[in-house]
């Protein structure tokens, strides 16, 4: 297994293009495009180690020599590839190759259970004809025959769905692990472009409220950058309002997300799971289709030789109808059975029945064809809307719960209530729609199936009557148009839940088709995985079969320009921490440029602190720093070194971020703790991780005065030795740093000491002189 290529290379990262430039931040052009670092080489570094890239500050000199890794890729002219869909026949055929053994097991106990089953109403025709002494063979004889069939038919049944559910649940299970995966290595975008910002209407209600609050008395220029001008009360009760807005929109999201890896992918499991049993899927396919065997086959199989010419007539002709309302190769074995019809016809001594048959042959093919079409253009749209209304309501019941007790605070159960019964009602009227379709498809079926039969009994009983036919033929017939039936019946049920399927992975794979793996995180994960996947067997489902081992060995390929991981813990533990000339926009808003050449150094070992108007972009240079995002243009760098030479988990290691006490998560128990102990839980986890870049975000805004001691004191400890950015909007916490950055409009304006900023009288030292009226 440790061999096997990882998932993530089956979904396609796409394929390398890396280019050596002379221009290092000209092809930079957006933050959402691959990670493709403008690497290049210091000519120093070239005559010895190949393939030893260095991103050195922006007048380094630019070796433009070609470098065959790089070549391999560029010369083929290969360029970014569109995902492959997250759900294709391919995933599917590719992990279902891994179960050859069991495959071919269930292949035989199908065909056995099958055989049995459709040589039942055989026997019961001759023990007919031996009763009424038609026949004169021993009772016993026939008796011993019937025994053994329904001691066999269980026995391979038994086998058969043990096999075939086995394979299928792995599969699935597979499956299931990628997506999830899938998700987990989205870009940062991913998640930004799928938030919902239609929030419940209470939290809007509440954020209003709270806004109108804080407005009042207060210039009504409705902007969020007056806050620090107004009490700190409404300026927190402000950010907590729009904090919450955030952590609401982003469990709406995970509600849909959560839904698509459960009822989503549910829907294709039971496809197999539910249609597993005597009546449906496969099973009822193989009874059905049986018949349409060469008429050799049944020849040889069946004793009296003008059975198997009426059963197989009459087979093929419940067998057209199962081809063509799966509507696939419909004409290539329309045809091929059509032939068979004829011969049959011909040979046959039941002309009349095989006339039968081929005229209602092409009677219900043409019904079943326009049916089978008919049913599809309309039924897809209701699966899918079927499955989006149950997973809005999944939303609603995660939304509610999670944040229970801001609904409760603001009186939203009314409001959540009606949320959930107009979600309710439309998954509702869908379930109707759907049902009504099922069981119009449903009767249809039988309609056609009755008229067949009423027309047989009509045919027979003459001809039985008129003594052309032995009453065992005719009642094997009947026998048989009953199997049939039921697995024509069967089949529809099968194909009304193909449906769903198809409809389920048409969704999932909608929701994951602009996506972009973020591939400097995807590389780290893959080889960190490889690395566990020996001790840690739960990773063996993030494993692939070998048949996308060259998209692994692009990527690899590609990744393999990356730094050694070494290095970056020498270099962060004692390098400076820049971003150089960083300009920004958010790939969702890229018009709107958020840094603007931005250049900020954090020496190491000291403390940095950044402040300035809200909306400045100070929680977006966090961003950048724990590389959730990369610039637009510009770089950050460590010790030198561009970051983005460094894949994310190694990156991730090295940077500890603490944020208020809303983005802690702190385990099931962490409902039970108060905000204070929830941040020093999250201080505490930033000691244990002992990362050399420490990011304090806000740390202690959400905090009473008692909690913000104690939080400040343990923050004082862990900052000691390391490079530190915090970002406070209480000017009083940040009055000791080492350096106070003052970013407005996209930029670092003002930079020094609390006391040098002061005596600049500056825009810091307003802002200092605002908070200072507003605690006054
Ligand atoms: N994910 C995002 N997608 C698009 N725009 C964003 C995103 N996050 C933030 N912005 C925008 O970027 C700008 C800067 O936001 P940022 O959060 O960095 O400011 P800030 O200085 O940290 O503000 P505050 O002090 O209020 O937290 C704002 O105009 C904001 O609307």
């Amino acid at each position: 297994m440790a061999t096997l290529p990882l998932t993530l290379s089956l979904f396609t990262l796409p394929k390398p293009r890396l280019s050596l430039s002379s221009s290092p931040s000209s092809s930079m052009s957006s933050s959402s495009a691959s990670f493709r670092p403008q690497l290049r080489r210091r000519s120093k570094d070239s005559a010895t180690v190949s393939f030893a890239y260095t991103a050195g500050p922006p007048t380094d000199p630019i070796v433009t020599e070609n470098d065959p890794k790089v070549d391999v890729s560029s010369s083929r002219g290969e360029s970014v590839e569109s995902p492959r869909n997250a759900i294709s026949w391919g995933l599917l055929s590719s992990l279902l190759s891994q179960h050859k053994l069991r495959i071919a097991v269930s292949i035989f106990t199908l065909v056995g259970c099958t055989t049995c089953t459709l040589s039942m109403p055989l026997y019961s025709g001759k023990f007919f004809e031996v009763l009424i002494g038609k026949t004169p063979e021993p009772l016993w004889n026939v008796l011993s025959k019937v025994a053994v069939l329904y001691a066999l038919e269980p026995i391979f049944t038994v086998i058969f769905v043990i096999n075939l559910n086995t394979v299928w649940e792995k599969v699935m299970s597979n499956v299931r692990a990628q997506i999830f995966q899938r998700v987990l290595i989205q870009k940062v975008e991913f998640f930004d472009r799928y938030k919902k910002y239609g929030l419940c209407c209470c939290l809007k209600w509440a954020a209003l409220r709270a806004f109108a609050l804080a407005l009042n008395g207060a210039p009504a220029s409705g902007r969020r950058d007056w806050f620090p001008g107004i009490s700190r009360d409404f300026q927190f009760s402000g950010s907590r309002i729009l904090q919450l807005q955030q952590v609401s929109s982003a469990q709406y999201w995970v509600g849909e997300l959560t839904a698509l890896i459960t009822s989503d992918l549910g829907s294709l499991k039971d496809i197999v799971s539910e249609n597993i049993s005597r009546d449906r899927g496969f099973r009822a396919l193989s009874e059905a289709s049986y018949s349409s065997l060469s008429k050799r086959g049944w020849n040889n199989m069946h004793p009296v030789h003008s059975i198997p010419r009426t059963c197989t007539t009459s087979g093929v002709t419940y067998a057209y109808g199962v081809c063509f309302s799966c509507s696939c190769s419909v004409n290539l074995v329309a045809l091929n059975q059509l032939k068979i019809i004829l011969q049959l016809s011909r040979d046959s001594s039941l002309g009349s029945f095989s006339s039968f048959a081929i005229g209602s042959y092409f009677l219900a093919a043409a019904e079943c064809y326009e049916f089978s079409a008919i049913y599809k253009r309309s039924t897809v749209p209701i699966f899918k809307a079927h499955g989006m209304a149950q997973a809005l309501i999944a939303d609603c019941v995660n939304e509610t719960f999670s944040a229970i007790r801001t609904v409760r605070s603001f009186g939203g159960e009314k409001c959540q209530m009606s949320m959930f019964g107009n979600q309710v009602l439309a998954y509702q009227t869908s379930g109707i729609k759907l049902g009504t379709f099922k069981s119009i498809n449903e009767s249809l079926t039988r309609v056609a199936v009755y008229i067949s039969l009423l027309a047989l009994f009509c045919l027979g009983g003459n001809k039985v009557k008129a003594g052309e036919l032995s009453a065992g033929i005719v009642v094997s017939f009947i026998g048989y148009t009953f199997t049939l039936t039921f697995a024509v019946q069967g089949l529809v049920n099968t194909f009304g839940d193909l449906r769903g399927a198809f409809a389920a992975a048409e969704r999932i794979n909608s929701v994951l088709a602009g996506a972009e793996i973020d591939e400097a995180l995807a590389y780290g994960l893959e080889r960190d995985i490889k690395r566990q996947e020996v001790h840690d067997k739960n990773f063996g489902l993030f494993f692939v079969s070998d048949s996308d081992r060259n998209n692994q060995s692009l990527n690899m390929h590609y990744m393999s320009s990356l730094k050694s991981t070494s290095s970056l813990g020498t270099l962060a533990w004692s390098g400076d921490l820049c971003l150089e000339d960083v300009h920004f926009s958010y790939p969702l808003r890229p018009d709107v440029e958020i840094l603007n050449g931005l250049n900020l150094m954090l020496k190491f070992g000291t403390v940095t602190a950044l402040v300035g108007p809200s909306g400045a972009g100070k929680s977006t240079i966090v961003q950048l720093l724990a590389r959730f995002y990369e610039p637009t243009k510009g770089y950050v760098t460590v010790g030198g070194q561009d970051v983005r030479t460094f894949d994310k988990s190694e990156w991730a290691r090295v940077v500890s971020i603490v944020n208020q006490g809303y983005d802690t998560l702190v385990g099931e128990r962490g409902g039970l703790l108060s905000g204070g102990q929830r941040q020093r839980v999250a201080i505490a986890r930033a000691l244990l991780k002992n990362a050399p870049i420490l990011i304090l975000d806000e740390a202690t805004s959400a905090l009473d005065a008692v909690s913000e001691r104690l939080v400040q004191e343990a923050l004082n400890h862990l900052m000691k030795g390391r490079t530190t950015l915090v970002i406070a909007h209480r000017l009083s916490t940040v009055q000791n740093a080492d350096q106070i950055a003052l970013c407005s409009d996209g930029k670092i304006t003002e930079l020094g000491t609390h006391l040098e900023l002061l005596s600049r009288k500056g825009q810091y030292a307003s802002l200092v002189a605002t908070q200072r009226l507003a605690f006054e």
